[in-house]
């Protein structure tokens, strides 16, 4: 058991191959290669990010201008109703993106106190979306971040505000 189940983190450890395809579109877009965020051994278990959470999301992010992109397939086990993703997830998604960016940035913690987010359209099982954060604005230890995640189509499936508040 335990070797089937390390055998699923590794499968999912590595982008796929669209999710290569796309970061490299973005790669030719910036006229640059785009720099991974580093994985932090001490948030292994992290839900959204960490390598050692067996049933993690096993997403991996890249800086961009004031922000940060990453990209995410949902598989068979992220759904809701029948093909769709489920609303929850896609909400971890949004929250992972905008709090790890300025985790990173800032090298504290970072806190979601709130978020709001509107869901426009339906993701589907299988197909790779494009998650994409920017930071708005801050207040003191406060931060406002915009996040928006995209169809392969270009449609927006979903787009969020949240304020986060840094650790002392
Ligand atoms: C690679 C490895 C990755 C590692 C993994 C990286 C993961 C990152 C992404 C995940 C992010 C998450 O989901 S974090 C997990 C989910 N979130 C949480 O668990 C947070 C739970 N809430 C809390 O802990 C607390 O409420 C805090 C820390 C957010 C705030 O508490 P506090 O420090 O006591 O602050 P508090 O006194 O309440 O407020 C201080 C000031 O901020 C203001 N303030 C507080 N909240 C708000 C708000 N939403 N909007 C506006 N203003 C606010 C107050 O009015 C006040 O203003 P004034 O009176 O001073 O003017």
């Amino acid at each position: 058991m335990g070797e089937i189940q390390n055998q699923v983190v590794t499968q999912h450890l590595q982008m796929n191959e669209t999710e290569k395809k796309l970061l490299a579109a973005e790669e030719e877009k910036y006229g640059r290669k785009l720099v991974e965020m580093s994985k932090d051994q001490k948030y292994g278990m992290c839900f959204a990010c960490g390598e050692q959470n067996p049933i993690g999301l096993h997403l991996h992010f890249f800086w961009i201008p004031n922000g940060v992109l990453a990209f995410f397939t949902p598989r068979q086990e992220h759904q809701s109703y029948d093909g769709r993703m489920h609303g929850g997830l896609i909400t971890v998604l949004l929250d992972e993106i905008m709090g790890n960016y300025i985790f990173k940035k800032e090298g504290v913690p970072a806190y979601t106190a709130r978020i709001d987010l509107r869901f426009r359209t339906p993701v589907m099982i299988g197909s790779t979306i494009r998650c994409e954060g920017h930071e708005v604005k801050r207040k003191g230890r406060l931060v406002i971040m915009e996040g928006v995640i995209t169809n392969p189509d270009g449609t927006v499936a979903a787009e969020a505000t949240s304020t986060l508040m840094l650790e002392r």
